[in-house]
């Protein structure tokens, strides 16, 4: 299969906590699959899992596949190669992924020279201004030549939006993006990724324990309890009518629904 493929994950760490237990999903080319759960269930364990980087003493079982490419089998080396070119990475916290010594321009450059993407000073302009067009960045150039802090948190997290796609990754991996954002722009982030799925045909794995941000982003939604999904289905369908109680309180917990 093209695309996402998980199947029966488990991680455990030193200390018996089992964090994830036999999760298995599946995100095609061009989807979204949401991670949503209350804190501590592991849906930030599943997506470091998934990028390679479970944390130290964890025992990973089952088998994460990407477009048919076992990872678990990847050496470190191996890994770092697939983790940039072909997952991309979106933190909640965009300076995590920004160094804030360097402006936004050059790092991008980096990226793409490091990778192999594009070389010679000209090229690389060229495909730093087309990268942070694509990432929405209404004034490119400005932007190239700004450092992180003089950046809104909105345009910060499209530079670190820009960095994680510079590669054209088949994956993009986000955690909690837009929870440090205020409502107008989470929401146009959303519509980011939303684009990308579209032009790019990024298979797009988000973790949030937002509601609202799920009903956004659409596709398909897993809900987690205590390392394991509890209920899987299509966004509209899970959140409208939720099949397991557990689902069904997380709905009704949420202050959005109400409005
Ligand atoms: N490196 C680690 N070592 C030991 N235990 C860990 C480690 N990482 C996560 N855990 C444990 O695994 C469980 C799942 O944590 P995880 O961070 O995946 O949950 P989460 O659903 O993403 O929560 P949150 O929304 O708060 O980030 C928790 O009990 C956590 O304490």
């Amino acid at each position: 299969m093209s695309g996402l493929e998980v199947t029966d994950l488990g991680v455990r760490y030193p200390g018996g906590v089992r964090a994830v237990d036999g999760v298995s999903l599946a995100v095609e080319p061009g989807a979204a699959l949401v991670l949503l759960g209350e804190s501590g269930s592991g849906k930030t364990t599943v997506a470091r899992t998934v990028l390679g980087l479970p944390g130290r003493g964890a025992e990973v079982t089952g088998s994460v596949r990407l477009a048919g490419t076992e990872l678990t089998a990847l050496d470190e080396r191996a890994l770092s190669r697939v983790r940039g070119r072909r997952i991309g990475y979106v933190p909640q916290d965009p300076t995590a992924s920004l160094d804030p010594l360097r402006r936004i321009g050059p790092q991008l450059a980096e990226v793409l020279r490091r990778h192999r993407i594009a070389e010679g000073r000209r090229a690389l302009a060229a495909a730093v201004a087309r990268l942070l067009g694509t990432a929405g960045i209404p004034d490119p150039d400005r932007v190239a030549r700004a450092y992180p802090h003089e950046l809104s948190g909105g345009l910060r997290q499209r530079a670190a939006i820009a960095v994680a796609i510079a590669c054209g990754p088949e994956l993009v991996v986000a955690d909690e993006p837009t929870t440090a954002l205020d409502a107008l722009v989470r929401g146009r982030i959303l519509d980011l990724f939303a684009t990308l799925r579209a032009e790019c045909g990024i298979a797009l794995l988000l973790v949030t324990h937002d509601l609202a941000a799920a009903r956004r982003v659409g596709g398909e939604v897993a809900v987690m309890r205590a390392g394991r999904i509890v209920e899987a289905g299509p966004a509209e369908r899970v959140l409208s009518s939720p099949g397991h109680a557990f689902t069904a309180a997380l709905v009704a917990a949420d202050p959005g629904a109400h409005r």
